[in-house]
């Protein structure tokens, strides 16, 4: 009888690569002091015994950090891990437990890259699992739900967190400590509860299938780097970040992508040598930028990230720019994902 309903269930993997989901607090009362990244993947499955309700559940521990720490090559390694995943047979489903610092840009990359229909759901928690009323183990029950649940294939890398389903190219992390940390400008995809997924909303965006980046096809990702727009605010940081090697710059703009006059020549500038500049908006949960309003994008051949936060569009740049170095072919991209 066992055997006949593992053979039913979906057969999930859980990548863990660190974060609160994994962290470890001295008292019941450290909601938020306490060391992120300290519970391996095995221990956190065995913490839910219901996921075996959900699925065939096996953990991989890829890699053990605090979110703000993953680099590139983190990134890649993941990237890559998750496609040979997707290509076997015997997995429908993953899930990536991950810190909830940079998990909107792991969630993006992987959205741009991986060329599967098979669902791929980032999750993490605002609560480590030693604490009171602790968030990670019903996020991650929701994660495997999600996982092995055949709706949610084609339909982009998704993340699961308090209770919603979002899409990893829309969500962004927009409030700390409190347990509703994620949300999107434009809305959750859907809903999860008691392990069964309601569906309201799907992406527009090119991602997964539909995308023209694959992960097998990189092996390295350019510098990218993101200097921050504000009154007063002078060229140096942009000029030291071209100067140390980036070959495309985020500007994260005051409202609509503005810049102030006494940047503007020095991005004139870097562009005339080579270094592309992106214009997006640190405005939270709904920066909006558009080609020439506020500067004249066109003239001085740069380009807009349109509703990508500087975090999220610097994914995309680094994506892009794998394939061209070409600002209109760059714009086209900020377009269509
Ligand atoms: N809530 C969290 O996961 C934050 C913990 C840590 N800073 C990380 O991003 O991994």
């Amino acid at each position: 009888k066992e055997a006949e309903t593992q053979q039913k269930l979906a057969n999930v993997v859980i990548l863990a690569t660190g974060g609160t989901i994994a962290g470890a607090g001295a008292s019941a009362a450290n909601s938020a002091t306490y060391q992120a990244a300290k519970v391996g993947v095995d221990k956190l499955i065995a913490g839910v015994p219901e996921l075996a309700d959900l699925a065939n559940v096996r953990g991989e521990q890829v890699m053990q950090i605090a979110s703000e720490s993953i680099s590139n090559d983190d990134l890649l390694k993941l990237g890559k891990r998750v496609a040979e995943l997707a290509e076997s047979k015997d997995v429908d489903g993953i899930v990536i437990t991950h810190g909830t610092d940079t998990l909107e840009e792991t969630a993006y990359f992987l959205n741009l890259v991986e060329k599967t229909d098979k669902p791929i759901v980032v999750v993490g928690s605002m609560r480590p699992g030693t604490a009171m009323s602790a968030d990670g183990m019903l996020n991650l029950y929701n994660a495997v739900a999600v996982a092995s649940d055949k709706q949610s294939r084609g339909k982009g890398v998704l993340v699961t967190m308090n209770d919603e389903i979002q899409s990893g190219r829309d969500v962004s992390k927009a409030v700390n400590i409190k347990t509703e940390a994620f949300k999107s400008a434009w809305g959750p995809m859907g809903m999860v509860v008691e392990g069964k997924s309601y569906w309201f909303r799907l992406p527009a965006k090119r991602h997964t299938v539909n995308s023209e980046f694959d992960i097998k096809q990189i092996s390295s990702l350019p510098q990218v780097d993101i200097a921050y727009g504000y009154g007063n605010v002078t060229d140096t940081a942009y000029k030291a970040l071209a100067q140390n090697g980036a070959k495309a710059l985020i500007h994260a703009g005051t409202g609509n992508g503005s810049v102030s006059s006494r940047v503007v020549p020095a991005l004139q500038e870097l562009r005339k040598n080579g270094v592309q500049i992106i214009r997006s908006s640190h405005v939270n949960q709904g920066g909006f930028v558009l080609r020439n309003a506020e500067q004249p994008d066109d003239k001085n051949d740069w380009v807009v990230a349109h509703d990508l936060n500087p975090q999220k569009a610097r994914i995309l740049a680094m994506v892009a720019m794998t394939r061209t170095q070409d600002s209109k072919e760059l714009q086209r991209i900020f377009w269509e994902y």
